[in-house]
């Protein structure tokens, strides 16, 4: 398969159990094209191991190798998964050349087929254009079932990615691309962003924003104690929508928790309101797909974003998953 690599084993390591599993221990690495159709609940981590996107939107590189870091701070988590549910390492999309828009449609292939095999994808950035390709992924794999059924897209972020495509397709692009062929195809652009920053979106976004009809809460609000009132507005936007498709890009937490990103945000959101609303989100039941976004190990300090956007996955399958 062009653009892939296969799982690298070396990158699952860490303590040794004596009774209950580490993750590194748990994980299977199996290539894409061999993930079986499980008789098991199935996750499966996929990288998009490219930052083509972040310098093609003047930001500072190394979200490449992201993936890596995040599956290998994962490896170190204990387990707390039932045996019944399968975790996967299926491997990565990779960029060569530029060609970010090949990567995009590899990352499509891969997504729709895990979601054919009852696969929880799970894809770990890579630069935020991973939501392109994340989303067409979704969008083939549901067309091919001829149910008509909606995505709503929800995006933790400080940034809305809602800038023109007009040079070229960025990291700073992929949901206005995705509401233009909304438009084309008359249907409704559905899109939800939590903790975007006024001092980081310019004015023609959130009119582009306003335009496009999106739902937002801003930084300034996106606190613990606006919680009943966040999540009033995340069960109004999901009631709307078939699938949820969540997108988490880590430059939207203060850079106290996440300095490892191309964009770092000094009065972010903190990772307690997104943990709140990530509870909310998978209760609904709607959750079909999931990225971190933004993962750049060279600007990580201590390894402290790579643990966060680990933790942050331990919390989620713990939570789809309760033993
Ligand atoms: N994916 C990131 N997008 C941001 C980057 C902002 C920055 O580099 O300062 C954006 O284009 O707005
Ligand atoms: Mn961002
Ligand atoms: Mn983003």
């Amino acid at each position: 398969m062009k653009h892939y690599l296969a799982p690298d084993t070396t990158i699952w390591k860490g303590r040794i159990s004596n009774k209950s599993l580490y993750l590194h221990e748990k994980v299977k690495c199996v290539s894409l094209s061999d993930i079986p159709e499980p008789p098991k609940k199935s996750i499966t981590l996929l990288g998009y191991a490219c930052d083509e996107g972040v310098k093609r939107n003047q930001g500072r590189v190394g979200a490449v190798k992201g993936p890596e870091t995040i599956k290998n701070s994962l490896g170190k988590m204990p387990n707390h998964l039932p045996s019944t549910v399968q975790l996967y390492d299926g491997g990565s999309i990779t960029c060569s050349k530029g060609d970010m828009e090949a990567s995009q449609e590899a990352l499509s292939a891969a997504v729709a087929s895990l979601l054919q095999k009852k696969q929880f994808p799970i894809v770990l950035g890579g630069g935020h254009d991973v939501a392109y390709g994340h989303y067409h992924g979704i969008k083939n794999y549901l067309d091919s079932k001829k149910e008509g059924q909606t995505i709503g897209i929800i995006n933790f972020d400080a940034h809305f990615d809602l800038r023109q495509n007009t040079h070229n397709n960025n990291s700073g692009t992929p949901f206005y691309q995705i509401a233009m062929e909304c438009e084309k195809e008359n249907t409704d652009f559905k899109y939800l962003c939590l903790g975007i920053r006024k001092d980081a979106n310019d004015r023609s976004l959130f009119q582009t924003a306003k335009e496009l009809d999106v739902t937002y809460v801003l930084s300034d609000t996106f606190q613990i104690q606006f919680l009943d009132e966040i999540n009033t507005w995340i069960h109004a936007f999901i009631k709307t929508v078939d699938h949820v498709y969540l997108t988490i890009d880590l430059d939207g937490f203060s850079s106290a928790y996440a300095p490892g990103v191309s964009a770092p945000s000094p009065m972010g959101f903190t990772p307690h309101i997104a943990l709140e609303c990530l509870k909310t989100i998978i209760g609904s039941g709607k959750l079909i797909s999931m990225d971190i976004a933004e993962m750049n190990p060279k600007y990580d300090v201590d390894g402290q974003t790579a643990k966060l956007a680990a933790s942050l996955l331990h919390h989620v399958v713990d939570t789809l998953y309760k033993a």
